[in-house]
């Protein structure tokens, strides 16, 4: 609440929201046209009827009641246009900025340091990009143009109404404050309801995302009936939020139709009085300040709401700038080295490297090694030791602390992450996989790549065979009705994928288990196909990789503790000697469980 009350009329994010909106300066200023037009002729309507009562009514002029009803007519359909197109205008405007922005953001979000992933959990981003940003449309189809348009609607009626009968007005005015005190307590209820709102469809929202996701977990450990009853909690939340505000609008309403119930009351009791005491006809004027009142309420009436909308456009507009504004990304800011035309030859130094991903929590501690071009270095080491980390780093996607890391002897903080990335292959151990066919998730939609060069590659990994039997062949979905492929099936497409891109220095996280027979054999031969002419670090799980590796780094808490080949690290009897015995005999048994 306080950060509401903060960012009301916080004009700076307001004027920002509005840059969005100066492509379409025309659309805007039309619709700033339109409100003013449909402000000049709503007391129109109630002046015709005046006149028509007092002039043709009462001095029975039948020819000119029905020509100025037909006149009003008129004035109804231009209104009803004008108001269709106000409308039209307003959502028009808010959807083309809310379409810019969602590009800028999306744009933006692409290129944040893959450290602010850890940090954010993927379900804030998803609701800056799609509900954010969808509050900010209100700002212009429900929120400030409209409000302006009945504020200036609300002027001119009274102005009308002054210039009728300015005493009349005052007293018609009477029971205002009453509607006031009812706006201001309206508006205040349905704020708070409407934050709790928010939070409990926020919370709904994750709940079932993350739940969902991870339903195998729950069916396996026979966790539904607690799962239902913290879902039911939530669910029970966003009801009683939702009543809430429920209750709000029922108050509300029917108050605002006492108030303007008590305004035409005392419109007609004080008239009734003067047309007794003076003996002459008002007939026109009450008729008249009848439906001004009307007018005044209508929008009156829908005033507060609309408030409420501008504020929580106001609030989620401070959440989306406060993404595009992160400074956290992955581009340097001098632009970086970049050589189009050569790839690097792939020789790799880490030298002294320290880093932590959380302050002082150091994960690889002094590390140094040197990798020759085209040599296949496999990584082992227990779990958490760092691995995947170095991996990591080499890619740029974090930035270390100390040391240096070099690529063809240049510190790659002086290359772009571009040019270094496009140098730099990666199969992951868990693939993931794009709801779109095996070809798209194979080229990444990049359109230099042809089908052809996508056969060709998956020939020389033996895979063509295998794709081919797939419904569709290489236009087969791979999340189509569920039926996704298994862990060595998904690396080996992205096998596929790097040898495609043709990097000069590959990095592999051999997938530990799960692996049938079939695929276990495709990807040890893929391996080989994938390592031949490049630099290759490999996160090594397979005996095979690992003894035909040319130098293999072992990792211990994020220190190197040996180095060298198989049967020299065997020979040493050291930590790695002992690591093979525990990990490797077992696995050495049976090589490849289905
Ligand atoms: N994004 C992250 N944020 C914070 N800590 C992290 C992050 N990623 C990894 N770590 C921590 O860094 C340490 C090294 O992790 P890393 O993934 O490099 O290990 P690994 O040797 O590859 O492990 P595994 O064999 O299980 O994949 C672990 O203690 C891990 O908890």
């Amino acid at each position: 609440m306080a950060d509401s009350k903060k960012t009301f009329f916080d004009i700076s994010k307001v004027r920002r929201v509005f840059q969005y909106a100066a492509p379409y300066k025309k659309k805007f200023y039309l619709s700033v046209v339109l409100a003013i037009l449909l402000a000049l002729i709503t007391p129109v309507r109630p002046m015709l009827i005046q006149l028509t009562v007092d002039e043709y009514i009462t001095h029975s002029v039948p020819r000119m009641v029905i020509f100025v009803t037909l006149i009003q007519l008129v004035i109804i359909l231009i209104e009803t246009a004008m108001r269709f197109s106000f409308s039209f205008t307003t959502a028009w405007l808010g959807q083309a900025v809310v379409k810019d922005m969602r590009d800028t953001i999306y744009k933006k979000i692409l290129r944040l340091n893959l450290r602010q992933f850890d940090r954010t959990p993927i379900g804030t981003l998803t609701t800056r990009t799609i509900n954010d940003i969808e509050s900010i449309n209100e700002i212009f189809s429900d929120g400030l143009i409209p409000i302006i348009a009945d504020l200036l609607s609300i002027l001119c009626v009274l102005l009308y109404m002054f210039w009728i009968d300015w005493r009349l007005t005052l007293i018609a005015l009477i029971p205002f404050p009453i509607m006031i005190i009812a706006t201001y307590y309206f508006k205040e209820s349905i704020n708070r309801s409407f934050f709790k709102v928010r939070n409990a469809v926020a919370a709904l929202n994750a709940f079932v995302q993350e739940h969902l996701s991870g339903m195998s977990v729950v069916q396996a450990f026979h966790a539904e009936k607690k799962e239902f009853e913290k879902f039911n909690t939530i669910n029970r939340q966003h009801r009683d939020a939702n009543i809430r505000s429920i209750f709000a609008y029922s108050v509300f309403f029917p108050v605002i139709e006492i108030v303007l119930a008590l305004s035409i009351g005392l419109v007609i009791w004080y008239t009734a009085r003067e047309a007794l005491e003076l003996k002459q006809g008002q007939q026109g004027v009450i008729v008249s300040f009848i439906l001004c009142l009307n007018l005044l309420f209508r929008p009156l009436r829908m005033l507060a709401d609309k408030f409420n909308t501008v504020q929580m456009g106001i609030i989620a507009s401070d959440r989306v700038f406060s993404v595009m504004d992160n400074p956290d990304t992955d581009v340097p800011p001098a632009g970086g080295y970049r050589d189009p035309e050569h790839r690097v030859a792939g020789v790799v130094d880490f030298d002294r490297v320290s880093f932590a991903y959380i302050e002082e929590k150091w994960v690889l501690k002094e590390l140094s090694f040197h990798i020759r071009q085209g040599e296949t270095v496999a990584i082992v080491g227990h779990t958490g030791s760092g691995k995947t980390t170095i991996t990591n780093l080499l890619n740029r996607f974090y930035t270390i602390q100390k040391g240096t890391i070099r690529v063809d002897d240049r510190d790659i903080r002086s290359l772009s992450p571009e040019y270094l990335r496009k140098n730099i292959g990666v199969v992951l151990q868990d693939v993931f996989l794009f709801s779109g066919s095996v070809l798209d998730n194979i080229t990444l939609r990049n359109p230099n790549i042809s089908k052809e060069q996508v056969i060709a590659a998956a020939k020389m990994i033996d895979m063509h065979d295998f794709i081919m039997r797939l419904p569709g062949g290489y236009d087969y979905n791979v999340k189509e009705r569920g039926a996704t492929l298994s862990l060595g099936q998904r690396q080996l497409l992205s096998f596929i994928r790097a040898l495609l891109y043709a990097p000069s220095i590959l990095i592999l996280d051999e997938a530990t288990s799960s692996i049938d027979t079939e695929s276990e054999l495709l990807i040890q031969k893929a391996t080989e196909t994938l390592v031949k002419g490049r630099t290759s670090i490999v996160i090594a799980h397979r005996l095979s990789t690992i003894r035909k590796a040319d130098k293999i780094m072992v990792l211990d808490k994020g220190v190197l503790v040996e180095m060298g080949t198989h049967e020299e690290l065997m020979q040493q009897n050291g930590f790695y000697a002992r690591l093979h015995k525990m990990q490797f005999e077992q696995q050495e048994a049976r090589p490849a469980s289905a």
